[in-house]
């Protein structure tokens, strides 16, 4: 545990600040690079604890990772025969989620196991669809095995996929590799993070698989994965933008502006959508060749809206609201519950306790500014409460994080990047604006 005062900017914040790259890509091109019919190369990967345990999985799968380049972000993947092996899911969705259809195919068992909080996040959804297409798995959560037998018949399979999009991502990773390919029909009510599968879709077939969408099959909710091999290919890793939000978000609740460099002009990343939000909120957002500028407004304006598509920006749209010139709500977001923590719970209870009025409503929030003062925020392992609590931290004093090494979760090195940011406003505007702020 680490325990971190936020800093509080003492001036509009004015930096430009490049990411790293994406973890839900980089987890993804490791997920077919070791499916592959060949080495893949994979570029400005994503460093953290989360993708870190995605390369300790592969390779205990039998797959070879190297990353002897200098800095570790470009890695070459040479598949081996799946041997089965022990995974350790940390807390990480993709590992838990999209590993255990690798597993099948692998001619020996896998132990998976993670913290003690993964053993809570819904599984069994993936566990049992991988039984009904012929896997044979001991246990329903954390810890379980896989006991793989080389193959995977494949086939068809009714899912409810409402409480997390990396159900049907899990599953649809690895289906070109089962005897019969792979249909995946959704039944219950609406899967989230829908963007999350269309870059699963997408980089499926930028390895040469084939795919077939509910939209080009006019098959409601049902996603087909034709049986073949999976290309091996190179894959360049965008910059987080979900990551990346928060430092927006400074710019936004400081009245500063905030430049991410190679922010991309088209993509499936959700975080695409923090664009539309700032804007709503009354920001000024600008996408240039020198990237994604935001601007922030003198008052942040509140907002009403459906984050059911893109709930990894719940944390920092939280954080914005609480500091906003009104009543905000954010709905459709029930399956957070099951993220790295109760994310509605975490965030209503830590807001509340600095002096915003938070309503818990069953899928999201209401939340009501109020003057705010500084105390304990809790983490409660989550990345994204120990960034949104960057935020507030930043216009009231003495937010202190219990835990910011959870941030490595996806970000290591967050509070450096912070802490610069800040110092490079700093010097920005000196001498002639900083005592005006
Ligand atoms: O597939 C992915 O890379 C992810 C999908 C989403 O999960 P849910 O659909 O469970 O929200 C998202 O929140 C998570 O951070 C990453
Ligand atoms: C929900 C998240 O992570 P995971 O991939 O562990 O589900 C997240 O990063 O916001």
């Amino acid at each position: 545990m680490t325990a971190w005062t936020a800093p509080t900017a003492s001036a509009p914040v004015r930096a430009v600040v490049p990411l790293p790259g994406s973890k839900s890509i980089t987890n993804r091109a490791l997920i077919l690079a070791a499916l592959a019919d060949g080495p893949s190369v994979i570029r400005r990967a994503l460093r953290s604890r989360d993708t870190d345990l995605m390369i300790a999985a592969v390779r205990a799968l039998g797959v070879t990772v190297d990353d002897s380049g200098s800095d570790g972000t470009t890695l070459t993947v040479t598949p081996g025969p799946l041997t089965g092996g022990a995974v350790d899911c940390g807390l990480a969705g993709t590992v838990m989620r999209f590993v255990p259809s690798v597993a099948a195919l692998a001619a020996g068992p896998s132990t998976f196991d993670g913290d003690e909080q993964a053993r809570t996040r819904p599984l069994s959804t993936v566990l049992d669809a991988l039984r009904s297409l012929g896997a044979d798995i001991d246990g329903d959560a954390l810890p379980f095995v896989v006991n793989g037998t080389g193959s995977v018949r494949g086939g068809t399979v009714s899912i409810d996929a409402s409480g997390s999009s990396q159900f049907v991502s899990g599953l649809l990773l690895s289906g070109a590799a089962f005897e019969e390919g792979l249909v995946i029909h959704h039944v219950g009510k609406p899967v989230p993070s829908m963007p999350h599968i269309d870059m699963t879709v997408g980089m499926l077939r930028s390895a040469g698989v084939v795919v077939d969408t509910p939209a080009e099959s006019g098959l409601a909710d049902t996603w087909r994965v034709h049986p073949g091999t999976v290309d091996a290919v190179g894959f360049d890793v965008e910059p987080d933008l979900s990551n990346a939000t928060p430092f927006l978000a400074a710019a936004a609740v400081t009245g500063g502006d905030v430049t991410v460099p190679d922010w991309p002009r088209t993509t499936t990343q959700p975080g695409d959508a923090i664009r539309a939000i700032l804007e709503s909120m009354g920001a000024d957002v600008e996408l240039t060749d020198a990237g994604l500028t935001v601007r922030g407004p003198n008052t942040l304006r509140c907002i009403d809206i459906d984050l059911h598509d893109v709930g990894e920006l719940t944390p920092t749209v939280a954080a914005l609201a609480a500091l906003a010139d009104g009543v905000s709500f954010l709905r459709g977001i029930a399956h957070l519950r099951g993220h790295e923590t109760d994310r509605l719970a975490a965030l209503a209870t830590e807001l509340t306790s600095l002096g915003a009025h938070v309503v818990e409503m069953d899928d999201g929030l209401e939340i009501t500014p109020a003057p705010m003062t500084g105390g304990a925020w809790l983490s409660y392992a989550d990345h994204r409460m120990a960034t949104a609590g960057a935020i507030v931290g930043l216009v009231v004093p003495g937010v202190v994080v219990d835990d910011v090494s959870t941030t490595a979760k996806t970000l290591p090195g967050f509070e450096g990047m912070w802490a610069s940011m800040l110092e490079s406003s700093v010097e920005y505007i000196e001498p002639t604006v900083r005592g005006d702020f």
